[in-house]
C-alpha cells in the first residue's frame, strides 16, 4: 500500500481523518452512548462500553497520535489524570526523579505517592543534565519526569541528553515529559528520546478553557497497552462530548500558538524594557535561550516576571482589567496570576522557599487579543500599582 503523504504540522492538525463515516460527516460525530449492542451473546463488536472505548474518543486518540508523532495516544479526564495513569506503572519501593520547579498539582501527586505507596521522588535541578547522574539507579529508578519549560519559572531541561543518560544506565526507566506548555506544535519530546509525552489538554490543545482533559502519547505499543489497561481498569477515559470538544479545539492549535507567541515576545520585551526580571525562553537574557532553541521551535506564550515585592505584585494583578485573574494557561484569553497564591499554593511555603520560588512572581498567559490592548492594560496596571512611572 502506498504510504500516506505527511503534511506540515498546521495542515496535519486541522485535517482529521474520518474515512469510515457512513454519511461522510465533516465533523466527527459525538457518540453519546455508554453502551453498544452486540449482534449475539458471543459476537462482540469493536465497542461494548464507553469506559473501555468510544468511537469519538478513538477518533480523537488517532488524531492525537498523528499530531504528537506517537505510536499510540490516549485521552483521559484531566492532565492530573494522565499523570496518575502514568505513575501507576511505578511499584512501591521504586523511585521517580523529577524537577525542583514543577506544577503544584504534580508536586502534590508525587508527595501523595511517597506517603501512600513508598514511591520516593528525588527533586533535582533539571537545568543541569548531569545533576541526574547520582540519582539514576538501574534497579530503583522507574520514571524520570521532566517539565520543560517548567511551570512557573520557565526553566529548560535538555531532553535528549537526559533521555540518553537515563536509557544508558536504567533500561527499565521511562522518560516522561510534561509537554503542556509547548504543545506538540513547538516541542516534540517523543522524537528526542522521551518514552512518554503527556499534556494537560485543558490548556493549549483545546485552547478555550471549556473542558478538562489529559493526553498521553507513547512510542511503544507495550507501554501504550499498559497505560490503556490502567485507563480501562480505573475508568478515567475522556467522555464523548469532551473528546469532541478537544478534537474541535486542537484544529486551531497552530494559528492560536503563532498569534499568542508573537504577542508574548512583545510582552516580554515590554517588561524587560521596564527593568523587570522576566522568565521567558524567547528572551536572549534567558540563561538557557540557546538550549531551548535547540529543542523547541518557539518560546510559547507563558512567561513569568518578578517585581521584587509581594504587595506590588498583588496590586498589579488586581489592577489589570483585560488580563483575567485566573489559574491555568493556554487559553485564547489572556490570564494573570500569582503562582505562590494560586496554582502553586499547594506546595508548602517552606518547600517553595527551599526551591527558591519567588513569592512575588507573576505569571502571564498571553491570549489572542490585540497585543496593543494587552500592553496598554499591563502598562496601566503597572502604573496603578506603583511598579513603573511612565512619566519618568
Ligand atoms: C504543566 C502542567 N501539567 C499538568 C497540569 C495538570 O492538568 P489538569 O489541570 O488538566 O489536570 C497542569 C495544570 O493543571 C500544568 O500546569
Ligand atoms: N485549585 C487547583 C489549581 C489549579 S492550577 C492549574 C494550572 N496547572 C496552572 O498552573 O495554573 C489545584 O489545587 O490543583
Amino acid at each position: 500500500m502506498a504510504e500516506q503523504k505527511r503534511y506540515r504540522f498546521a495542515t496535519e492538525v486541522v485535517t482529521v481523518d474520518n474515512p469510515d463515516d457512513p454519511h461522510n460527516a465533516a465533523s466527527v460525530p459525538i457518540y453519546q452512548s455508554a453502551t453498544f449492542k452486540q449482534k449475539s451473546a458471543t459476537a462482540g463488536g469493536e465497542y461494548d462500553y464507553s469506559r473501555s472505548g468510544n468511537p469519538t474518543r478513538t477518533h480523537l486518540e488517532n488524531h492525537l497520535a498523528k499530531v504528537m508523532g506517537a505510536k499510540r495516544a490516549l485521552a483521559v479526564t484531566s492532565g492530573m489524570g494522565a499523570l496518575d495513569v502514568i505513575t501507576r506503572l511505578v511499584r512501591a519501593g521504586e523511585e521517580i526523579i523529577a524537577g525542583d520547579d514543577l506544577y503544584g498539582g504534580t508536586n502534590r501527586l508525587l508527595s501523595f505517592l511517597n506517603k501512600s505507596q513508598n514511591i520516593k521522588t528525588h527533586h533535582i535541578d533539571t537545568t543541569r543534565a548531569d545533576a541526574i547522574l547520582p540519582y539514576l539507579d538501574p534497579v530503583k529508578t522507574r520514571l524520570v519526569l521532566l517539565e520543560t519549560p517548567t511551570n512557573p519559572l520557565i526553566k529548560i531541561a535538555d531532553i535528549p541528553t537526559i533521555a540518553q543518560y537515563v536509557h544508558d544506565k536504567c533500561p527499565n526507566a521511562l522518560v516522561v515529559v510534561d509537554n503542556t506548555m509547548m504543545s506538540p506544535y513547538l516541542q516534540r519530546p517523543l522524537e528526542m528520546g522521551a518514552d512518554i509525552s503527556y499534556h494537560s489538554g485543558t490548556k493549549y490543545l483545546s485552547g478555550h478553557h471549556d473542558l478538562m482533559a489529559g493526553v498521553i502519547g507513547t512510542r511503544s505499543d507495550d507501554v501504550g497497552d499498559q497505560l490503556y489497561y490502567v485507563i480501562n481498569a480505573t475508568g478515567c477515559g475522556l467522555g464523548p462530548f469532551d473528546s469532541w470538544l478537544l478534537l474541535r479545539g486542537i484544529k486551531t492549535l497552530a494559528v492560536r500558538m503563532d498569534k499568542q507567541q508573537a504577542s508574548a515576545i512583545r510582552v516580554c520585551d515590554f517588561l524587560e524594557r521596564h527593568g523587570f526580571k522576566v522568565h521567558y525562553p524567547g528572551s536572549r537574557k534567558h540563561p538557557q535561550y540557546e538550549l531551548h532553541k535547540r529543542i523547541a521551535s518557539g518560546p510559547g506564550a507563558v512567561l513569568s516576571f518578578e517585581t521584587g515585592d509581594v504587595g506590588i505584585s498583588e496590586r498589579i494583578v488586581e489592577a489589570a482589567k483585560l488580563w483575567s485573574i485566573s489559574v491555568s494557561f493556554g487559553c485564547v484569553n489572556s490570564l494573570i496570576s500569582m503562582p505562590c497564591r494560586m496554582s502553586h499554593a499547594s506546595i508548602p511555603a517552606h518547600i517553595r522557599a527551599e526551591r527558591a520560588l519567588p513569592e512575588d512572581l507573576i505569571r502571564l498567559c498571553i491570549g489572542i487579543e490585540d497585543v496593543e490592548d494587552l500592553l496598554d492594560d499591563l502598562r496601566d496596571a503597572l502604573q496603578a500599582a506603583g511598579a513603573i512611572d511612565v512619566k519618568a
